[in-house]
């Protein structure tokens, strides 16, 4: 790696249903790597107990949020179960210039948002499916935050959420969760290390060509 060209940080996108377990890993990832930090996004979606403001999301008014996004403020936004989220660009950037690792839990139109955009080259997607629909009320519902209306709205997107998998680079399945958080840990390893090694391979091919060049003149 140059000196004229620090090493930028990855943004890795989580992407599911509701309750499937993206938060949980997030957390679990949180604690142990130093070199990822959470995108806070804004949310127009009222609190839930325990949630704190500037650490789980910016709870904002819709005039607020809609003002952020008119003023290009947002690398991304959506309506996702009636409620508006999205991502406030300036601090991502700022963190993957300074090669730390963004970790993003958006639904599947963020995810297409920021896999479109300007940073699009480092960007990693993971869709995390549930082992069942069963599993995945039943998860809902242990998580004990959100009214039956919710948990019922959101097992009716359930589908149209699974239904975007394959445009994801990773899809895991989050049954037990150790073993989830894993494969999670090995696949940002393995996307860390393609992107440490680019410049070095960039510099092997092209001497590769300048012997070819040679030998042709
Ligand atoms: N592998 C697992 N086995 C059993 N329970 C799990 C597993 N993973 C997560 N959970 C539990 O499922 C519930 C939902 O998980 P979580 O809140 O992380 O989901 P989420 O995908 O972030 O949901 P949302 O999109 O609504 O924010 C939580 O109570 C969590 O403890
Ligand atoms: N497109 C975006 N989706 C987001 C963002 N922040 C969260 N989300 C998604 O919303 C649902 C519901 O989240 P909850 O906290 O109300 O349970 C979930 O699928 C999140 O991934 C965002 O900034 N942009």
């Amino acid at each position: 790696m140059s000196a004229a060209q620090p090493r930028r940080g990855l943004l890795i996108i989580l992407s599911s249903p509701s309750g499937a377990g993206k938060s949980t890993l997030s957390r679990r990832l949180l604690a142990s790597d130093s070199n990822v930090r959470f995108s806070i996004s804004a949310t127009t979606r009222d609190p839930r107990v325990g949630e704190v403001e500037g650490e789980h999301y910016y709870f904002t008014g819709r005039g607020e949020f809609e003002a952020m996004a008119a003023a290009d403020q947002m690398l991304e936004h959506a309506e996702v179960f009636g409620n508006l989220y999205g991502t406030p660009r300036a601090p991502v950037e700022r963190a993957i210039s300074l090669g730390q690792d963004v970790l993003f839990d958006v639904d599947w139109q963020g995810g297409q948002q920021i896999r479109n955009s300007s940073l699009r080259d480092a960007v990693v997607t993971i869709f995390i499916l549930p082992p069942s629909i069963a599993e995945l009320e039943a998860r809902l519902r242990a998580r004990a935050q959100d009214s039956d209306e919710v948990v019922a709205g959101r097992m009716a997107k359930s589908r149209d959420e699974i239904s975007h998998w394959a445009e994801y680079d990773y899809v895991l399945v989050n049954r037990d969760l150790d073993a989830c958080e894993a494969d999670l840990r090995a696949i940002i390893a393995a996307e860390r290390l393609r992107r440490d090694r680019r410049p070095e391979l960039l510099g092997i091919v092209n001497a590769l060509n300048r012997e070819f060049e040679e030998r042709m003149a």
